[in-house]
């Protein structure tokens, strides 16, 4: 189920990596114009693989810790300590702005404060629709139900803030990099309006799903983000050769994370935002 949300904020929906867009610029004709291409919206998707695979590796030196994710017992406080701690994050992240950054969706966005900080002027690339698009709700069941048991050990070993802030951070990184599809959608649109007008004014979700698919590309990230935990979690020891050819986390599983969830999902976000790119 898609959550629409935001429905308040009208204005500044707009992004990005601050430096990757241009700054200051309210309207855009073309990709070119507002420094909007696939390489670039590929540049972004590669560098964000850093972040999570480094927030999984954090994540990954704790067992599963299910206390984290149960009911505290506290009656001033609900749900569980991982709830809490996403929950107050996200107020303090609100106050200060962040989710008026379109590259920024929050878990819990009903009764968000609004912000205290005067408003960021964010380049306009988006259709103001993406600002309704969130599938936040879809990610952390997919997080917490599929990927969590796959890649912790089981286990406890009391540490459950920490637990917490790590899934936290893990969260956010997948969010931002799942619900950065609206950009990759936008460019893909704006460098081919005339193979996507049809399948967008037909509704015709399995079209635009063909149209936006690179199965070639889809391996290369598969690749490269299994790469990436190879090299970044490796263990590092003194001894003669150094390298212990063990892993932090296990690299095939990053690449299982990519290609059963990360990918899939941006790409339901792609749709998504296609589906209203010409409301
Ligand atoms: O690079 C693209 O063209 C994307 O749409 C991004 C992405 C991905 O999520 O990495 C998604 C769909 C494509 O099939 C390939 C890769």
């Amino acid at each position: 189920m898609i959550l629409l949300i935001r429905s308040s904020f009208q204005a500044s929906y707009f992004l990005v990596q601050g430096s990757r867009f241009m700054e200051n610029k309210t309207t855009t004709d073309s990709a070119t114009d507002s420094g909007l291409s696939l390489e670039s919206v590929r540049e972004s998707l590669i560098s964000q693989e850093d972040t999570i695979v480094f927030s999984l590796i954090e994540r990954a030196q704790f067992p599963f810790n299910s206390p984290a994710y149960d009911p505290l017992s506290s009656p001033a406080l609900c749900g569980s300590l991982l709830e809490y701690i996403v929950k107050e994050t996200e107020i303090i992240r609100a106050k200060v702005g962040r989710y008026t950054s379109p590259e920024e969706h929050p878990f819990f966005p009903n009764d968000l404060p609004l912000p205290l900080t005067p408003p960021h002027n964010y380049p306009q690339v988006l259709h103001p629709a993406a600002a309704f698009i969130n599938i936040n709700d879809i990610i952390w069941k997919m997080y917490f139900d599929q990927f969590l048991p796959l890649f912790t050990a089981e286990g406890d070993d009391g540490n459950y803030g920490s637990t917490a802030e790590c899934d936290l951070k893990c969260l956010q990184a997948l969010s931002r990099r799942i619900h950065y599809g609206k950009f990759v959608a936008e460019v893909k649109f704006r460098d081919a309006a005339q193979d996507y007008g049809p399948a967008i004014r037909a509704q015709d979700k399995d079209t635009l799903m063909k149209l936006l698919t690179f199965e070639s590309v889809e391996e290369m990230v598969k690749k490269r983000v299994e790469q990436k935990a190879m090299v970044f979690g490796q263990e590092v020891s003194l001894d003669d050769k150094g390298d212990t050819g063990k892993y932090k986390v296990d690299p095939s599983l990053v690449s299982r994370l990519y290609g059963e969830w990360v990918m899939p999902l941006t790409k339901l976000v792609q749709v998504e935002y296609l589906l209203r790119r010409l409301d």
